[in-house]
């Protein structure tokens, strides 16, 4: 069944940078639908980076990124119609102070992806909003003010935002951050509702024992490149072929 469709990310010797720097190279990459993928590294390898430049948002200078097999430029032209396939939750500790808005406007907001600010939004675009509001455990602050809960319901409000859209990927950077040991079991409980639901995730982390239950694969970086690339502990398909990567292999 997955082999007729393509894979939701597909990265080919891929280079991303900021003006003239490079800070990602030659990273080749797929990500196949239902993959649970920790991207793990020392501060400054680049994961942020290549996460970035796989979405768009940091310039890509060499290389082809695909998403559900369509070109990244394509597919971001493409519009809402396939941009809500991907959801993101940057690398932000918590919504910006002095905003005053719900929790449930904040996370209403993600439905924009799905739909233009000036449509008034429908009983769809509502029911998407509570689950997931409720599927990141704050149904009952959901008319708080998100800007007064703690670090951690504010991350999981940040995710909520993200899953409004319905994305079939979900990216996050470094969800676990700055989050409690409760809020971080919290949003392993989360995630792995998710996962059985069928999403497909990269997690930008520096602590996977809270994705233990849920990771299928774990891809290192250091110096800008993948340098490994292994099942999770425990991951009980085969389909994964492990690999060291040297910067050679390509
Ligand atoms: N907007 C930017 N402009 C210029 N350089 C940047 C920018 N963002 C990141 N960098 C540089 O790119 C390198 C990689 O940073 P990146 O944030 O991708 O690493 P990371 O592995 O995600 O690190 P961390 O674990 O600390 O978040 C760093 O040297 C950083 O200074």
């Amino acid at each position: 069944m997955s082999e007729t469709n393509p894979p939701p990310i597909e990265i080919h010797g891929l280079a991303v940078g900021y003006d003239e720097v490079t800070i990602v190279r030659d990273v080749d990459l797929t990500v196949r639908a239902g993959e649970v993928i920790a991207l793990v590294g020392a501060n400054g390898s680049g994961k942020s980076t290549l996460v970035r430049g796989l979405l768009g948002l940091a310039r890509v200078q060499a290389g082809s990124v695909r998403l559900f097999g369509v070109e990244q430029e394509a597919h971001r032209r493409a519009g809402r119609g396939e941009r809500h396939r991907i959801g993101y939750v940057p690398q932000q500790l918590t919504v910006g102070g002095g905003i005053p808005s719900t929790v449930e406007e904040v996370v209403a907001s993600g439905r924009l992806a799905r739909r233009p600010w000036y449509v008034r939004g429908t009983s769809a675009d509502r029911e998407a909003v509570a689950r997931a509001i409720d599927a990141v455990g704050l149904a009952d602050r959901a008319h708080a003010t998100i800007g007064h809960l703690s670090g951690g319901q504010q991350r999981r409000g940040l995710i909520a935002r993200a899953l409004a859209a319905e994305p079939e990927v979900l990216i996050m950077d470094e969800p676990t951050a700055g989050v409690d040991a409760e809020s971080q079991v919290a949003l392993g409980r989360t995630l792995e509702k998710l996962v059985a639901q069928g999403l497909t995730m990269i997690v930008v982390t520096h602590e996977t024992a809270p994705l233990a239950g849920v990771l299928t694969r774990v891809v290192t970086m250091s110096g800008g490149r993948v340098v490994a690339d292994r099942p999770a502990h425990g991951m009980t398909t085969g389909q994964q072929v492990t690999r060291d990567v040297p910067g050679a292999v390509g």
